[in-house]
């Protein structure tokens, strides 16, 4: 179960031309119709990339070569929220993280390390496990809250990303019944959804001081519900080069908190360079979503970010999205509080149905903040 793949060594050049003619609705659609995901590829032996998930060279890794090295997205100690002074510089650090990089890291965050790692070996089991029983969760039902897909945008984007993913979905109902999640990470989910929903409502009290507002502002918008974790796999890749983990894009959402393994491979878009976000042990990565930036009107920044593929694999992760109250429909723009004549609303008010609708019928890096701009 433990064990990690290298498959550097069964890489061969890709023959294939863009210009190869072939029929890429046709591709998709038998790839989607095996349900066996990108895992079932690399267990059936595949040893290049399908032309499905190869990347035009513009959007490759190699592109924006001079990775930033020698910058580090912030680390935040949480352990001292509970002291005045402390707290203070706490939420000093995540206004400054919020605004400059929209991403920091989070540790002494409440979240013990042994859930943290069972979270990311239940996912492992849920993936790895029998593939007629993971086939049953197969689905792209958008009403279906326990569902498992390769690439949600997989009809909708020029390339597929090389991940497959679990995803748990609450947009309405803050109750999921346990019987509904995979039996495979069953107990560990719901403590872990558990923790990190708690996690959350402390960060966005922190986030709301940082914005100069009181404690309960953010929460009291309920941007701490509509709730969804996907729980991702990279598959070890053999020609990493060609395609990557995941597209880069913006989160639809208030918040992201993300648990992430020890590989590596996530990057962020920070002064149009990309810079690793390195996993440190223990620790959460925190991001501003689109919906977060529109209420702050711009003060935090909802930041482009990517993951690369990786001839060492499976890579794992697991991302908490925080995306506010579809029903019933409740109208957000940029906070009464933020606005003056100095600083003018941006942003129309919408609700985040709406902004959430707009996002999944559209490809992953495809950005959606324009449209609600004034
Ligand atoms: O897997 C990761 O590190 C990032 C995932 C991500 O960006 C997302 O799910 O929105
Ligand atoms: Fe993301």
């Amino acid at each position: 179960m433990e064990e990690i793949m290298d498959i550097s060594d069964t890489k061969e050049p890709s023959t294939q031309s863009t210009e190869d003619y072939y029929d890429r609705a046709k591709e998709v659609k038998s790839f989607d119709d095996s349900k066996a995901g990108v895992k079932g590829l690399i267990d059936a032996g595949v040893i290049k990339v399908p032309k499905i998930f190869i990347r035009p060279p513009d959007e490759l890794p190699q592109e924006l070569k001079s990775l930033k090295k020698d910058f580090q997205v912030p680390i935040i100690d949480l352990s001292g929220i509970g002291r005045t002074d402390n707290r203070e510089e706490t939420v000093r650090e995540i206004r400054i993280a919020s605004e400059k990089w929209g991403f920091f890291q989070v540790v002494n965050h409440g979240i013990p390390f042994s859930v943290l790692d069972e979270m990311i070996d239940g996912t492992r089991v849920f993936h790895e496990q029998d593939q007629e029983v993971k086939k049953g969760f197969y689905s792209r039902d958008r009403k279906r809250r326990v569902k498992y897909m390769c690439n949600y945008d997989l009809y909708q984007s020029l390339a597929a990303n090389w991940r497959d993913t679990l995803n748990i979905s609450m947009p309405v109902s803050d109750y999921l019944d346990p019987d509904e999640l995979p039996i495979a990470c069953r107990t560990i989910t719901i403590e872990y959804i558990k923790q990190v929903t708690t996690l959350a409502d402390i960060l966005f009290e922190l986030l709301s001081e940082a914005l100069g507002l009181k404690p309960d502002h953010l929460t009291s918008l309920d941007c701490a519900r509509g709730r969804s974790f996907v729980c991702h796999y990279y598959p070890a890749c053999p020609e990493p080069e060609l395609t990557l983990g995941s597209s880069k894009h913006t989160d639809p959402t208030f918040l992201t908190i993300l648990l992430q393994d020890q590989l590596g491979g996530l990057q962020v878009l920070y002064e149009n360079q990309w810079v690793d976000v390195q996993p440190i042990a223990g620790g959460l990565v925190v991001n501003i979503g689109d919906l977060l930036q529109i209420i702050s009107n711009d003060k935090f920044k909802s930041v482009n970010h990517r993951v690369l593929a990786n001839c060492v694999g499976p890579r794992i992760s697991v991302a908490s999205f925080f995306a506010g109250v579809f029903v019933p429909p409740k109208l957000y723009g940029p906070i009464k509080e933020l606005i003056s004549e100095e600083n003018p609303p941006l942003y129309k008010d919408f609700s985040a149905s709406d902004y959430i609708e707009k996002f999944l019928s559209r490809a992953l890096d495809e950005s959606g903040l324009d449209q609600f701009k004034l």
